[in-house]
């Protein structure tokens, strides 16, 4: 039987002394998931725990069916992260050398790391940059190079929160596109956009660290909308 992507039961997650997530259940096995919710509602603490970057408090959880806890450096392996901010991601001097450095932990030999940059580089529109500083691109062209850094270890969970934030309309949907192609793996897509969440196959909304609504997106945002007029 295969496990399913997400799989929480009575999560929480206490950060110093606030409540960040509260009795979170979830099941969702659709291939891409939008999380959607007002400011501080945690959004960003669920993605974190997605990525077994942070752990759970209180309850279980199954994330590509492995404890984030106890598997955490197999999860870490297996799951990608893209933030809004690509600056925070960007390591190497070079575009090329960036993407290169994903693939270390990979150890797979200067031949297939020069085959899998190349091919990666070419996808994400960056082959004529390979040689450029890779803190002098826009901010555009840097975010793809965050994506070609997640991306390059074929990842079979993208995380994503916010990866549009600060990007003109032509680049949000660049980037969009990417991450929402059907290219193996999964996403879970933090955003503000509802019209980029809208594109996702189910949503989930937070609120007050508690999951509010689950299920299709046009469902969950009409509920969220109705908050909103509130
Ligand atoms: N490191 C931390 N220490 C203490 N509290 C934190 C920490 N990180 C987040 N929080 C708190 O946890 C709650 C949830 O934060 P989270 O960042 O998950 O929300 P969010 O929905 O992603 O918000 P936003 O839309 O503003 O990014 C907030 O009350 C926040 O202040």
């Amino acid at each position: 039987m295969t496990s399913r992507a997400l799989l929480l039961d009575g999560v929480g997650v206490r950060l110093g002394e606030v409540d960040a997530l509260r009795g979170v259940d979830l099941d969702l096995d659709a291939r891409t998931v939008a999380v959607v919710g007002e400011n501080g509602s945690g959004k960003s603490t669920f993605a974190r725990l997605a990525a077994g970057l942070v752990a759970p408090t209180a309850g279980t959880a199954r994330i590509l069916g492995l404890d984030p806890v106890r598997q955490a450096a197999e999860l870490r392996r297996r799951v990608a992260v893209v933030f809004s901010n690509p600056d925070a991601q960007i390591v190497m001097p070079t575009v090329a050398e960036d993407v290169a450095f994903s693939l270390r932990p990979d150890r797979l030999g200067r031949d297939e790391t020069r085959r899998r940059v190349q091919e990666t580089l070419a996808r994400f529109g960056l082959s004529e940059l390979r040689e450029r500083s890779s803190h002098e691109l826009s901010g555009g062209q840097k975010q793809l190079l965050a994506l070609a850094g997640a991306f390059v270890r074929r990842p079979e969970l993208v995380i994503a929160d916010e990866p549009t934030t600060y990007l003109d309309a032509r680049n949000a949907r660049l980037v969009a596109d990417h991450l929402l192609a059907d290219a193996g793996h999964r996403l879970v897509l933090v955003t503000h956009d509802l019209a980029l969440a809208a594109r996702c196959d189910a949503a989930v909304l937070f609120a007050g660290g508690r999951v509010e609504a689950v299920g299709r997106p046009a469902d969950v945002i009409a509920e969220y909308e109705a908050v909103l007029a509130c």
